[in-house]
């Protein structure tokens, strides 16, 4: 057996309480062994003058999106997705999305995230990527039926429930799935009223954008004559393991309607200012008792994929939002991006505590920009950076030491996604 001590800090313990302590980590089980002052070992981890979290968890990203970082701006959601995105798109190679998700994945582990759901297509690549980074995933193949034809709208959303099938508990079952209509726009009502319930019954949780700007809500309404969230439950979307990405324009029936069926939703604060899209009634979804995690979205529409960043955001367009200094406070986001995440992708992780998945990041304090301390659970909220952890684990494993990335060569992937972003741009126009 080989134990892990992560020695010398503090600890954020589930009740947002700060306590000195030192965390040892089974790392054959993959979780945490004890909390306090166990003493062992076979090897250390330094968090002298840090703070040891839970790992953060981006509840909805497109991590292969990284190739398209700043290739399109400042454009409403339906731009830029049809005149700059989706073209772009159509060229992606598999290995551009092998080298995205590596990228993307870098970017994570040095941001302290050590679990995300992922939307996106070549899933096997992502999994493979996933599998050597070293991370839990949901992950799942995205459905898209508009512009198909019939033959083409029904092989992508069976190829939706075969990935998700498939992929199911692979890398050691730090992998999970998703079954993944794009959205209730963008697949068509024939298709969803014949594969939601095929989902169902193989027993699939279900990823989908929903109600992510008005332009997506109003043909809703005009041709089914209910809102998009009604419409999902009639269409047995909300029946199962659900979670919606974005949530923006839900009003009061369709959050009594999240909490009725244990919906969650992945908030997406950054990628709603960026585009325009709106401000999600997060404080009301959570009153309401709402599962409400956070995820970046994709790097093109952030674009970044630091969850300390997404938790800023969150806390400040909440209280927008709510016109109440008040809402979202920094203990709830932080929460938000730890164990909310890790419930909606069903991990037993977001949390220090013994028995709990070893899944953490030790966060540097000495720097200018987090002093004095005060606060922990405010820094965490409103002034670290993920340029401020040291240590990223997951699974017991150790991916970041020292800034050092141990899982990818950091500077070859750069490289080698540079070629592959400008190849990509080349191709495609
Ligand atoms: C086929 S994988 C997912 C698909 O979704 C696109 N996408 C990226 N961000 C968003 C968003 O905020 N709303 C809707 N769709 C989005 C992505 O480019 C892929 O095509
Ligand atoms: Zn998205």
């Amino acid at each position: 057996m080989s134990d892990l001590l992560v020695t010398g800090g503090r600890v954020l313990r589930p009740d947002m309480t700060v306590e000195r302590a030192d965390v040892l980590v089974d790392q054959d089980a993959g979780t945490i062994e004890a909390v306090g002052d166990p003493g062992g070992g076979d090897d250390e981890l330094d968090a002298e003058g840090g703070l040891i979290i839970p790992g953060l968890v981006n509840a909805h990203t497109h991590v292969a999106m990284t190739l398209l970082r700043g290739l399109a701006d400042d454009k409403p959601l339906d731009a830029w997705l049809q005149e700059d995105i989706w073209p772009v798109e159509a060229e992606l190679t598999p290995e551009d999305i092998r080298v995205g998700a590596e990228l993307g994945l870098i970017e994570m582990i040095k941001s302290g995230t050590t679990a995300l759901s992922d939307m996106y297509f070549e899933v096997e690549e992502i999994a493979e990527a996933v599998e050597q980074a070293g991370v839990r995933a949901r992950l799942g193949y995205t459905a898209v039926t508009v512009g198909k034809d019939d033959e083409g709208a029904r092989a992508d959303l069976e190829r939706s429930l075969e990935v998700a099938r498939e992929l199911d508990g692979a890398a050691d079952g730090r992998i999970r799935t998703t079954f993944q209509p794009h959205s209730l726009t963008t697949v068509g009502e024939e298709y969803l009223r014949e594969f939601v319930p095929r989902a169902n019954e193989a027993g699939l949780a279900t990823h989908l954008h929903a109600n992510e700007t008005p332009e997506e809500v109003a043909p809703i309404v005009e041709e089914h004559g209910v809102r998009p969230l009604a419409y999902a439950e009639d269409l047995g979307l909300l029946a199962g393991d659900t979670y919606v990405a974005h949530g923006v324009h839900v009003d009061d029936s369709e959050i009594d309607l999240l909490v009725e069926t244990d919906t969650g939703v992945a908030h997406c604060p950054a990628s709603n200012m960026k585009l325009a899209s709106g401000m999600a009634p997060v404080q009301d979804m959570l009153e309401a008792g709402v599962t409400v995690g956070i995820g970046t979205d994709g790097a093109a529409s952030n674009n970044d994929l630091d969850m300390f960043d997404e938790m800023r955001d969150a806390a400040m367009l909440g209280k927008l939002a709510a016109s109440d200094a008040s809402a979202v406070d920094a203990a709830t986001v932080v929460e938000m991006a730890t164990a909310n995440g890790a419930e909606l992708l069903g991990f037993d992780s977001g949390r220090i505590e013994v028995g709990a998945n070893a899944d953490l990041a030790v966060l540097d304090l000495e720097s200018p920009h987090l002093t004095p301390a005060h606060d922990l659970v405010s820094h965490l909220a409103y002034a670290a950076r993920g340029s401020d952890v040291r240590h990223t684990v997951a699974d017991g494993q150790v991916l970041m030491r020292d800034r050092e990335v141990t899982v990818f060569d950091e500077d070859s992937v750069r490289e080698t996604a540079v070629d592959h972003a400008d190849a990509l741009v080349d191709r495609a126009t």
